[in-house]
């Protein structure tokens, strides 16, 4: 493929009557890794099947360089979700030996690399014959990270791929990820709870809060214009004036908050005002995390 953008106009969907997804405009080039993040029930796992057309959406439409992804195959061999699988303790496949769902995963995907199959296999340890039923979560998580490298897709999803996995073997997802990615040049979105640890993999965050993009950015700069700031509440209060400024709290006399900027407007500290540097964590929270923020 040489081009390479999947992008998605005006996508809303509804389950019955609850819209999850509201007007959603988002766009993806070939070539990043992109994190996407958000709370419990924001709409990421929805976001990601509706991308892959595993799932219809209600209004919108999913573009793959131009052409509508819906139930177009050619379009749909450049793109793979990877689902968790171990949530499948009552779906057909958890009676499949680990090598039984390999096969099936190598006949079902056009560009699967059996090479890479077997070296990830190898890596994590996975007994191939072992029953799926039979994985702990750590285990299923890393079938389905050996899947979604080995199935080779331009545009390769990943719901939560470090789920129950322990810190060495996340350590090692992260490797291998960018080893692929250095090597391959493929797209990946990967949704995660543990935003600190990816802070350096992702070149672009994805924010979505309640169905909607909230902020769409490349990491590096977002973590460059962002600070946390504080000092005396009167303080405060006259140097936030005119800026963007988030999550603000009062800590008895004291206020503090998020404040962003744009490039070459940096505000300095004062004897009374602190700057701090955020991570990555702190700057979502700021944005998503308040009592009521959650679906
Ligand atoms: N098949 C479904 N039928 C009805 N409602 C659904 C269905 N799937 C998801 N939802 C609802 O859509 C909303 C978004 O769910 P989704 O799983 O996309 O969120 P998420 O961001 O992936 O959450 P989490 O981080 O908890 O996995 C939630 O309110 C959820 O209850």
């Amino acid at each position: 493929m040489k081009e390479g953008k999947l992008e998605c106009k005006g996508l809303t969907k509804k389950y019955g009557k609850k819209e999850v997804l509201h007007n959603v405009n988002l766009e993806l080039e070939k070539g990043k890794i992109y994190g996407l993040i958000g709370r419990n029930g924001a709409g990421k796992t929805t976001l990601l099947s509706i991308l892959s057309a595993q799932n219809p959406a209600s209004e919108g439409e999913i573009l793959l360089n131009g052409e509508s992804v819906w139930e177009n195959k050619e379009a749909l061999k450049h793109i793979y979700f990877a689902r968790e699988i171990n949530g499948a303790a009552s779906s057909a496949i958890s009676g499949f030996k680990v090598k039984e769902y390999l096969k099936i995963a190598s006949e079902y995907l056009p560009n699967w690399d059996e090479e890479l199959a077997e070296q990830l296999i190898k890596l994590f340890h996975l007994d191939k014959k072992k029953r799926i039923i039979k994985l702990s979560k750590g285990m299923s998580s890393m079938l389905t990270i050996v899947v979604a490298l080995a199935s080779k897709a331009e545009f390769t999803f990943l719901d939560e791929p470090v789920a129950g996995l322990d810190v060495v073997a996340r350590d090692q997802f992260y490797r291998i990820l960018l080893d692929e990615f250095t090597e391959s040049g493929r797209t990946f979105v990967i949704s995660t709870h543990i935003i600190e640890e990816a802070e350096d993999l992702f070149e672009e965050v994805i924010f979505l809060h309640k169905g909607e993009i909230l902020l769409k950015e490349n990491t590096q700069e977002l973590l460059e214009h962002t600070a946390y700031i504080s000092g005396k509440a009167e303080e405060v209060e006259a140097f936030i004036k005119g800026k963007q400024v988030y999550g603000l709290e009062t800590i008895g006399r004291s206020k503090g908050g998020m404040v962003r900027w744009s490039e070459g407007e940096e505000p300095e500290a004062t004897e009374d005002i602190t700057l701090q540097k955020m991570h990555l964590q702190k700057i979502f929270i700021s944005l998503c995390g308040r009592e009521d923020d959650v679906e």
